[in-house]
């Protein structure tokens, strides 16, 4: 029977044909972690009496949510963590000088048809290169780590067809507040979406991480771009090898079928306080805002600061504007191309590789009564500080227009 690419990656990590609802036991290939659910997972393998690893390649470890540490207590959680790197002698840590852990795991470690689990929701990031990556709890992780297996529920398929070529400013957030817009937060439980793009090309690498990492804002299992000529070139710059590409077979069968036309999408935002809260931006235009957050895990990636750059070039920012490229790799790219002296000329502060502002961690808590516009992940009610904030998520140019007139602005309308 011809095979989805879930169905294909699954089939091979249980060693047996699957299909949806099958419950099965597969062979992981990398299982990661960062500080603040690592600490989680070896006090579960140190527990168990079982501090050991099924292969230390596999394992993938970088500091961010509590990078650079903000009080004692982070402090203390990575330097425990650091002692048990140390002990099992683990190559793929990465301390808080690198980047957040899902960048990471896209530039240097995520291959097409990969399994991939990480203690961390937005695991479904490496979907970008068409791997099955899904998130799990520390428990999970620890057994996952120890055994190099986990067990799952196979998920129905889903396909996106992603058409044409993006209209002015839209990126991967416009494409992921579409999907959450028109189905809503709930709609692909237990679906696994797989992505087809048109023209590789014009929906590169760092638009795929942005719309892979919303998958579990989706709730879906997984939210994988099906491996082209896009993840050849990505992979082969960034690693400087080719990667074997995994896709679907011809006429595999998918429970739905959803088609995007790129060139009519307008840009879009999610309102307070839900993700699925999505708007025009025209809708809420003029929105006082007081900090804009440009970065994450989400939109941390060279074409997000490139797209701010481009808007802000030669201006000053009228909302306090927090910009933080999602790795060390991406930092020293922007500087490379001007795009963090633009920045930091517009009057944005800029730092690395950290989860902070994201979830209310620091650097840049949100205040009571405060507005902010996020390209992050999340804006639930509280999510990045004071319960009495407001966050409109967005992608790159309404972040950056926003910044530029401290109100929501239609980055259409900026002239450059
Ligand atoms: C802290 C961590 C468990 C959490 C997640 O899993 O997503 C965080 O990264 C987030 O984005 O809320
Ligand atoms: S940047 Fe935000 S969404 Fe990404 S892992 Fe960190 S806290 Fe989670």
């Amino acid at each position: 029977m011809p095979q989805t690419l879930t169905e294909k990656i699954l089939s091979r990590a249980a060693g047996k044909d699957v299909s949806a609802g099958d419950v099965v036991e597969i062979k992981t290939d990398i299982v990661a972690f960062h500080d603040l659910t690592g600490y989680h997972v070896i006090e579960v393998m140190e527990k168990a009496g079982m501090e050991k690893v099924f292969d230390k390649n596999k394992i993938v470890i970088a500091f961010d949510h509590l990078a650079p540490p903000p009080d004692i207590r982070s402090a203390e959680i990575q330097g425990y963590i650091r002692k048990f790197v140390n002990k099992l002698n683990l190559p793929n840590f990465h301390d808080i000088n690198f980047g957040i852990l899902h960048e990471v795991l896209v530039e240097k470690y995520a291959l097409p048809g990969q399994v991939i689990v990480a203690a961390d929701s937005h695991t479904t990031t490496s979907g970008a290169v068409g791997a099955f990556a899904q998130g799990m709890g520390a428990s999970d992780i620890a057994a996952a780590a120890i055994t190099g297996k986990t067990w799952i529920v196979v998920p129905s398929s889903f396909k996106v067809e992603l058409k044409g070529t993006p209209a002015k400013w839209i990126t991967g957030k416009d494409v992921a507040l579409k999907l959450l817009g028109d189905f809503k937060a709930d709609y692909f439980n237990g679906m696994s979406i797989e992505v087809h793009v048109e023209n590789p090309s014009a929906y590169p690498m760092d638009y795929r991480a942005t719309t892979s990492n919303m998958g579990i804002e989706m709730n879906a299992d997984a939210l994988m771009f099906v491996p082209d000529s896009e993840t050849k070139n990505y992979i082969k710059t960034m690693r400087g090898y080719e990667p074997q590409l995994v896709t679907p077979d011809q006429g595999a069968k998918y429970s739905d079928e959803y088609t995007i036309e790129l060139n009519k999408l307008e840009p879009l935002v999610a309102a307070p306080y839900s993700v699925d809260n999505v708007k025009v931006v025209n809708e809420v235009e003029g929105t006082p805002v007081d900090q804009v957050y440009i970065g994450s895990c989400t939109n941390g990636r060279i074409s997000d600061f490139e797209i701010a750059a481009k808007i802000l070039k030669g201006k000053k920012v009228k909302a306090r504007c927090i910009a933080i490229p999602a790795s060390y790799e991406m930092f020293k790219k922007a500087m490379d191309l001007g795009y963090i002296e633009t920045l930091v000329n517009a009057g944005c502060i800029v730092t690395y590789g950290t989860c902070g502002p994201c979830l209310g961690g620091h650097f840049g808590v949100a205040g009571p009564g405060e507005t902010i516009v996020s390209t992050s992940s999340r804006n639930f009610r509280g999510r990045m500080g004071s319960n009495e904030s407001k966050v409109y998520l967005s992608g790159p140019a309404v972040a950056a227009a926003s910044a530029l007139n401290g109100k929501i602005t239609d980055p259409r309308g900026v002239e450059q």
